[in-house]
């Protein structure tokens, strides 16, 4: 493991009137890292993403990224240095597609000619039609599209870091397959950091290095697959048979041919 990680969160605590959204968390993310956040509805996962770029403030424990303590950092400089992924892809619909993977470099001021080659070269990334996706607006494209230009969006200002709150859970299955290995690729073509939101147990086992299960606000477990399936939790237990059973009952229900 590199010496220093990307994130690191130190006894990380946040509540929202007496709940303990996230309660006394420790996890470091390593450098190149993707890790899986996984829990149920409810357990702390979409604030403990948050905490890392500052869109919510911890009201104890440390958080550092890239070494540096993130309330020695302004929000919006913060921000702009890790890519975030919405649920919903999170586009502004009243912006082209180029205009709103291109709003981050817009931001920091870069000429417009290097902007339009930097958005040109991120929808090919993401592999988007230039001629035609470029100027359409985000209503004239599909779930999966909106989410390959959410990912471009989040790339824009080339971060080392990229978080992803259920980026691809309001896709169908076919479409969130694909852009699940998309995004992996890019991950490592890129070597970038991603920390993923997902309720999906088996996508975050075919996608992440390692897994960190959330329950009410606490760290249940964090490790590999294999590491997870020797815990002593039942709940994360369960969680990791599910993909199993999942199987298990597919298998049951299809006729041998018709599964080939
Ligand atoms: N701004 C807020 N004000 C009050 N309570 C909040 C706020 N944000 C989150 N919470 C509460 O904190 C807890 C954790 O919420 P969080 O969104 O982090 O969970 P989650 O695991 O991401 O859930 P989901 O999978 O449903 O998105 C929940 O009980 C939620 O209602």
């Amino acid at each position: 493991m590199p010496s220093k990680p990307a994130i690191s969160y130190q006894k990380v605590t946040r509540s929202f009137g007496s709940l303990k959204a996230v309660d006394h968390v420790s996890l470091d993310v390593a450098e190149g890292e993707f890790l899986a956040i996984v829990g149920g509805s409810g357990s702390g996962k979409t604030t403990l993403l948050r905490l890392a770029n500052r869109l919510i403030e911890a009201d104890a424990g440390t958080i550092t990224v890239e070494g540096e303590n993130v309330q020695d950092v302004d929000p919006v400089a913060l921000r702009r240095r890790i890519g975030y992924v919405f649920q919903s892809g999170g586009l502004f619909p009243h912006l082209s597609v180029a205009d709103n993977i291109g709003i981050t470099p817009r931001l920091l001021g870069e000429p417009a000619n290097a902007i339009a080659m930097r958005v040109d070269e991120l929808l090919e990334l993401v592999q988007l039609d230039r001629t035609a996706h470029r100027d359409r607006l985000p209503e004239a494209l599909s779930g999966g599209q909106r989410q390959r230009v959410g990912v471009a969006r989040a790339l824009a200002a080339r971060p080392r870091i990229v978080l992803m709150d259920e980026p691809f859970g309001a896709l169908d299955p076919l479409t969130r397959d694909a852009l699940g290995d998309d995004y992996h690729s890019l991950h490592r073509k890129l070597g970038l950091t991603t920390v993923m939101i997902t309720h999906d147990m088996t996508e975050a086992i075919l996608l992440a290095d390692r897994i960190a299960v959330m329950r009410g606000g606490r760290l249940l477990a964090q490790g590999t697959p294999a590491e997870l399936s020797n815990s002593s939790e039942a709940y994360v237990l369960e969680l990791l048979r599910t993909p199993r059973r999942q199987v298990e009952r597919l298998n049951a229900l299809l006729p041998a041919s018709g599964a080939a």
